[in-house]
């Protein structure tokens, strides 16, 4: 039986040529226009696929979702650092089904709404620090990211980004993040490598998964240790943690599953490790497209202006009047997707699709930059435009971006709800409260804004400046809180 058309291979390092480490998804693109929907490659001993269209990925992510709902095992990532204990990175199998359901009970739309009044307060300290520290602001946006989740995960309210629950969380990210690129590291391509001594060449890895080991170890083990703490001193406030230690629809789990703790701390350090990067990336993205998009600014601010008006900020309440800033925070999603990769799944048994065999243990990439860069000849796909959401006159109308860029069927992201409430809240409180634009130099002249992205799974706009300033005669002061 045949399997799907790609490059062919040179003998053992097969395709690996074929997948550059900067920006693979762009790679990934072309290799689709000549292949077509489904490419299908060999680097190392490992089989990979990457699909490159929407109807396939239905197909077999929802659809046939069964077969596709495991992970790649990223000897680094996994192993040496023991993310195989993570959601994200657990393979298909009884633990990460507790762990989804940790999620659906205590991250789900009913669970959220306990979360409304804190973003509400983590969007006003934020616009706090960006009126007093305009320059900082890159630092500002990581910080309330981070806040967004330590308050939701654990109850814990974060002071500065020297909180060692932030500092912990920023570098165990860091490493991850490039610890889980296909091909990033050789041992993930030739897993027998990790049984060879430290001191061989070759085995940067087994420095970098200890450090990461030690440094994941902590971020799983003490913020879930000050809940358990809080609980028993009669002082916990909501979060996903107390829910999951509390909720009468975990009971039987509780009861029954001796793993339940080591699942609940897992599953909580999970969510910092998946959300806080991605929220603050989007919220980055957003206003580096906002600097060089005056008009887009003006339009989204008149908006706030006229629903909600100047008087109080903006609240979750407002989201369906506001329809222009949710276009905003789509097209940010499109624009830039923050995994332009998704996360990659690999089969679990062998599958027979459109005439061609997918093998067991194939690495699947459903290269969500693909339908990022759909063609539109009204709103080029490079183009910042959230008015391709909202023209109702057109006959083919774009695929919304909260369609593929949390993911697909089993594993889609269980975060999405809180994203997308954070990224909402944060880009309404900053639109209605600032301008933004290009910075300028000592001499008056604009510092051009260079649109560049990292390369790792989860890819952030690079450093870039901007001038943020409190917008003139606003009526909210930016030391605001919820009853102004
Ligand atoms: C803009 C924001 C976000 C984006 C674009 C995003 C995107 C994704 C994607 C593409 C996946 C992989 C889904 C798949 O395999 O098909 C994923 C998984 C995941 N996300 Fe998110 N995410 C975001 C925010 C969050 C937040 C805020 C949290 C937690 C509070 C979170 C927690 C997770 C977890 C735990 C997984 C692993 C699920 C599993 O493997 O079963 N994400 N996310």
């Amino acid at each position: 039986q045949r399997t799907p058309p790609g490059p062919i291979g040179l003998p053992l390092v097969g395709n690996l040529l074929h997948v550059p480490l900067k920006h693979p998804w762009i790679k990934f693109q072309r290799l689709g226009e000549t292949y077509g929907d489904m490419t299908y490659f060999h680097g190392l001993g490992n089989s990979i696929l990457v699909l490159n269209n929407h109807g396939t990925m239905l197909d077999l992510l929802v659809k046939k979702g069964n077969l596709y709902c495991s992970r790649p095992y990223f000897t680094v990532a996994c192993e040496l650092m023991n993310l195989v204990n993570s959601t994200a990175f657990a393979p298909f199998g009884e633990r990460w089904r507790l762990h989804r359901k940790l999620a659906r009970v205590a991250l789900g739309p009913e669970a959220l709404r306990e979360y409304d009044s804190t973003l509400m307060d983590i969007s006003a300290i934020l616009n706090r620090s960006l009126a007093e520290s305009p320059a900082d602001f890159i630092n500002d946006v990581r910080l309330a990211a981070g806040r967004v989740i330590m308050s939701t995960m654990y109850g814990i309210s974060v002071d500065s980004a020297q909180d060692p629950y932030i500092v912990r969380a920023e570098a165990a990210m860091n490493m991850i993040s490039k610890a889980t690129i296909p091909g990033e590291f050789t041992v993930d391509l030739l897993p027998a490598l990790k049984h060879l001594p430290t001191w061989f060449p070759l085995t940067r890895f087994h420095t970098v998964g200890e450090e990461g080991r030690k440094m994941i170890e902590e971020l799983v083990a003490k913020p879930y240790q000050y809940v358990k703490d809080e609980m028993a001193a009669g002082s916990s406030v909501p979060s996903f943690t107390r829910d999951a230690l509390t909720k009468k629809e975990l009971q039987t789990e509780r009861d029954t599953d001796e793993t339940f703790e080591h699942a609940v701390k897992w599953a909580a350090a999970s969510m910092y490790a998946a959300g806080q990067e991605v929220i603050s990336s989007s919220v980055l993205n957003m206003i580096m497209a906002l600097a060089l998009h005056p008009e887009i600014l003006r339009t989204a601010q008149a908006e706030i202006d006229s629903v909600v008006g100047r008087q109080r900020p903006p609240s979750i309440k407002d989201r369906h009047a506001l329809p222009y800033i949710l276009a905003i925070v789509k097209e940010t999603l499109r624009w830039h997707p923050p995994l332009p990769m998704d996360i990659p799944r690999a089969s679990i048994e062998d599958d027979f699709y459109n005439g061609y065999l997918i093998p067991k243990n194939t690495t699947v990439i459903p290269n969500i930059w693909s339908l990022s860069r759909a063609p539109d000849p009204d709103y080029p796909p490079e183009n910042f435009s959230p008015e391709r959401f909202l023209d109702n006159s057109r006959i083919n109308k774009p695929l919304s971006p909260l369609e593929y860029c949390f993911g697909f069927g089993r594993r889609i992201c269980p975060g999405r709800g809180l994203a997308e409430n954070s990224i909402f809240l944060l880009a309404a409180s900053i639109i209605s409260s600032f301008d933004i634009t290009p910075a300028v130099d000592g001499k008056g002249i604009k510092i051009p804004i260079d649109v560049q992205y990292s390369s790792g799974l989860v890819s952030l706009p690079e450093d870039f400046k901007c001038s943020i300033k409190p917008r003139g005669g606003t009526a909210i002061s930016v030391d605001d809180d919820r009853q102004a």
